[in-house]
């Protein structure tokens, strides 16, 4: 049995050589050879699947290990009778941390509490709903957008998007492409939306490039109009207009959820399915996989205040390390794939082990997501 599988897969080669004979191969472009005896593919986000890559091939299941699946025809899949399996909410954590280490570099330059802040999230799913979380737990406001979960009846204060720009400090995108249908997010920011925000805004799209009319804000962004933003994806990917890449506060080669965990999450939730479609079901302990953090262990004398928490979640990641290098070689080709594939370890806040003498200051980072404890002793 081949199982064919993208380099950028942390993992992937060891626990699928459990299954059978592993094949590693580039993502962008994908080697359309390597198919023609593959069982099973496993794929991220780069690879477009569709009748175009698999027709007349014996592929009979494919896995993605990302959350996106907006580059999988399912339709197609579905009727050509090829297993599917994504890896939802596998990097949703990554996500959330690279908005607040966004947030925080952009509240210390611009000198402004995040609680004196409204946060607009639109879409609340994965990222979303823990980012909501998170910021609520901090006693950040926030307002969420979500027809589809609207319509359905969850619970949740779901707003009309036009609430959200007409009363949020700060917008911020987490939902699926949609290219058509009752909830199409393909620019979803578009000029109309982008020109309302409240001056001095900042926009976040940390999901798919397109929900953000890339044109229309560096339009926006060239008539002067007062907005930060921090974009890690871009319309096109991965030739961006290096215009707006100028333009930009934050710019990043679609990272957000690079975590060492959530790519890891990714490689074990499609290995996991695959392993039950082929009757050998078994699951994996992430722990097993990683390896220990760079910094593992840390003691916070005293309260936590706003410039504490950006120092600690800047130890763990902070944004810039991924701005300026693709600063560096936008518009060059092949570099900002290059970026994502020799991506520096980065991992979870979660790795970081915080000894406080502050009770209310660990109440707060372990409710943030640290590895947070209590201990007065000193
Ligand atoms: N930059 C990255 O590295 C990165 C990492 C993870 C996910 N993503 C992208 O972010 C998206 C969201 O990730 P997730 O894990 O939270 O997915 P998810 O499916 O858990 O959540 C998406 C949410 O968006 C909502 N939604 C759908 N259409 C909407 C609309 N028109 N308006 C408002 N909300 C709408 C859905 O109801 C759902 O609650 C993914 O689909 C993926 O494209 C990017
Ligand atoms: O949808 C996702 O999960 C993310 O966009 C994913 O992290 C993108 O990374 P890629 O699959 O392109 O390596």
């Amino acid at each position: 049995m081949k199982i064919l599988v993208d380099e950028n897969m942390p993992y992937a080669r060891e626990l699928f050589a459990r299954l059978g004979e592993v094949k590693a191969v580039p993502g962008r472009p994908i080697p359309v050879a390597e198919l023609d005896d593959a069982d099973a593919l496993m794929v991220r986000s780069v690879t477009k699947v569709n009748g175009q890559l698999l027709d007349g091939k014996g592929v009979r299941f494919v896995g993605t290990a990302t959350a996106g699946t907006d580059h999988v025809d399912q339709d197609y899949l579905h009727q050509a009778g090829i297993a599917f399996s994504a890896a939802p909410g596998c990097n949703a954590i990554a996500v959330v941390e690279y908005v607040f280490s966004a947030l925080l570099m952009l509240a210390e330059r611009d000198g402004f509490e995040l609680t004196d802040r409204t946060v607009g999230i639109v879409g609340v799913g994965n990222v979303g709903g823990r980012l909501q979380k998170r910021l609520e737990a901090l006693g950040v406001r926030t307002l969420l957008c979500d027809p589809p979960r609207a319509d359905n009846g969850e619970p949740g204060d779901f707003q009309p998007l036009d609430k959200l720009v007409e009363e949020a400090d700060i917008l911020t995108f987490h939902t699926p492409l949609y290219k058509d249908g009752p909830y199409k997010t393909w620019h979803l920011a578009d000029e109309a939306l982008i020109s309302r925000l409240k001056p001095g805004a900042i926009l976040i799209n940390a999901c798919r490039g397109a929900v953000v009319d890339n044109a229309a804000l560096l339009k926006c962004l060239d008539a002067g109009q007062k907005l930060s933003t921090v974009l890690d994806v871009w319309e096109p990917e991965p030739d961006l207009n290096v215009a707006l890449l100028d333009k930009v506060d934050i710019g990043t080669a679609h990272i957000a959820g690079y975590t060492l965990e959530g790519k890891a999450r990714g490689t074990t939730q499609v290995f996991e399915a695959y392993s039950a479609f082929i009757g050998k079901p078994q699951q994996i302990a992430l722990d097993s996989l990683l390896p220990a953090p760079e910094f593992g262990r840390i003691t916070l004398h005293g309260p936590l205040d706003q410039p504490t928490l950006k120092r600690l979640v800047h130890l763990v990641y902070d944004v810039r390390r991924d701005d300026a290098p693709l600063r560096k070689v936008a518009g060059v080709a092949g570099e900002f794939d290059k970026l994502r594939k020799h991506y520096l370890e980065r991992r979870e806040w979660s790795s970081l082990f915080i000894q406080c003498d502050d009770a209310a200051a660990a109440k707060l980072l372990s409710a943030l997501g640290f590895n947070a404890v209590h201990h007065s002793a000193r």
